[in-house]
């Protein structure tokens, strides 16, 4: 029976391009930065990855959605130019390895895939350049980051490849891959490799990252958490989020246990899936403004596993500012029950940091 669940359709192309997307970044790490091919004069690794995912999501979107803009991180201006050619050359053979890679079950040629599909230089740096859509507040639009996480993905750590469908500024759809997510977090050195998926109004779910077409995972929820229980998620990068101030958040709400550090929204799928009780995400100071495709699949995967996500005044992120979430104060997810908690931390924090500045 053909399915008839909202969005059927969008969720099953969105989670053959980022498990498509997935394999490649991986190949990329496994043989670009593990072996150290990389010569001097060779463009950052991540780049290779950056791009060519970006050009293998939009290209299979694309494909069944030709009228939808997209919101992606990167775009082709340096590899359309002369000093830009060794690069673009790698990057387009990735893209095109992997959109010609062989069907696996699920997949189906009229989505653009397989070895009958193979896309010109043209073609794809085209299809990068279609990540250009500026967002805003109405219409249908998608947004990716197709390495989120640089840091640990250079590191062999946790990174993410992440994608949303947002409508009138509403999230509706949120696939992340996570290639290095253990399956479980009580068997750390265990099998890795995940899928996150949610709908609106229709659940999160983890899935296999090596059959996630042909399976419809496993339904995950956020736990209650005491404050014996509860952990903070949280940047291992220091310039992404002020760590001093969830130590002193964490305090305040009588936190005993250390918190975990991971890159990438994998900290959205290890809270939604009961691995940590927050991710409290505070700025640094320096002006920075949150990027739509770093929080859009996160906030419905938290949403849907029954968890609010809000900025540190508790105000909702607003998705229809256009490319960045402009003028939030930080991030913060957790459980229904924990949520207002964490607010309040924040809010009494923030006050004392600033009567302290006021001395
Ligand atoms: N100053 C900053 N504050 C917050 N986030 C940042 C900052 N600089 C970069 N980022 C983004 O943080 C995200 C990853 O954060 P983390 O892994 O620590 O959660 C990345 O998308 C990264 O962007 P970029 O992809 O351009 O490097
Ligand atoms: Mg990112
Ligand atoms: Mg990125
Ligand atoms: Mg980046």
């Amino acid at each position: 029976m053909v399915s008839t669940l909202p969005y059927a359709a969008e969720k099953q192309i969105a989670i053959a391009a980022v498990r498509r997307a997935c394999v490649l970044t991986a190949s990329v790490f496994n043989k670009l930065i593990k072996q150290e091919t990389l010569t001097k004069d060779d463009k950052s690794p991540v780049t290779v990855g950056d791009f060519s995912a970006q050009a293998v999501v939009n290209t299979i979107l694309n494909r069944t959605f030709p009228d939808d803009p997209i919101v992606g991180e990167e775009d082709a201006a340096d590899l359309r130019v002369e000093s830009g050619t060794a690069l673009r050359e790698r990057i387009i053979q990735l893209a095109s390895e992997t959109l010609t890679a062989e069907l696996v079950p699920g997949e189906k040629e009229e989505w653009g895939l397989g070895p009958k599909n193979g896309r010109t230089t043209e073609q794809l740096l085209d299809a990068i350049d279609r990540g250009n859509y500026q967002g805003g507040k109405t219409g249908r639009m998608w947004t990716l980051d197709p390495i989120d996480g640089t840091k640990g993905f250079l590191r062999g750590e946790q990174y993410a490849v992440c994608l949303a469908l947002i409508v009138d500024s509403r999230v509706e759809l949120g696939v992340i891959g996570c290639p290095n997510l253990p399956v479980s977090a009580s068997e750390p050195s265990g099998p890795r490799g995940c899928i996150f998926v949610a709908v609106r109004g229709q659940g999160a779910y983890q899935l296999p990252l090596d059959d996630p077409l042909s399976s419809t995972g496993t339904k995950i929820a956020i736990p209650t958490f005491t404050p014996e229980t509860l952990n903070f998620l949280e940047s291992v990068e220091k310039a992404h989020a002020k760590l001093s101030f969830n130590d002193r958040v964490g305090q305040i709400l009588g936190v005993t246990r250390a918190p975990t550090r991971m890159d990438s929204q994998a900290k959205y799928c290890s809270l939604a899936r009961g691995d940590g009780g927050v991710y409290l995400r505070m700025p640094v100071g320096s002006g920075y403004k949150e990027k739509i495709w770093d929080h859009a699949p996160g906030s419905v995967l938290v949403e849907e596993a029954g968890g609010i996500i809000t900025d540190g005044r508790g105000q909702p992120l607003d998705f229809g500012l256009g490319r960045t979430l402009g003028e939030n104060y930080g991030v913060v997810a957790a459980g229904k029950d924990v949520h207002p908690k964490v607010i309040a931390a924040v809010q009494q924090a923030k006050a004392e940091e600033e009567a302290q500045s006021q001395l």
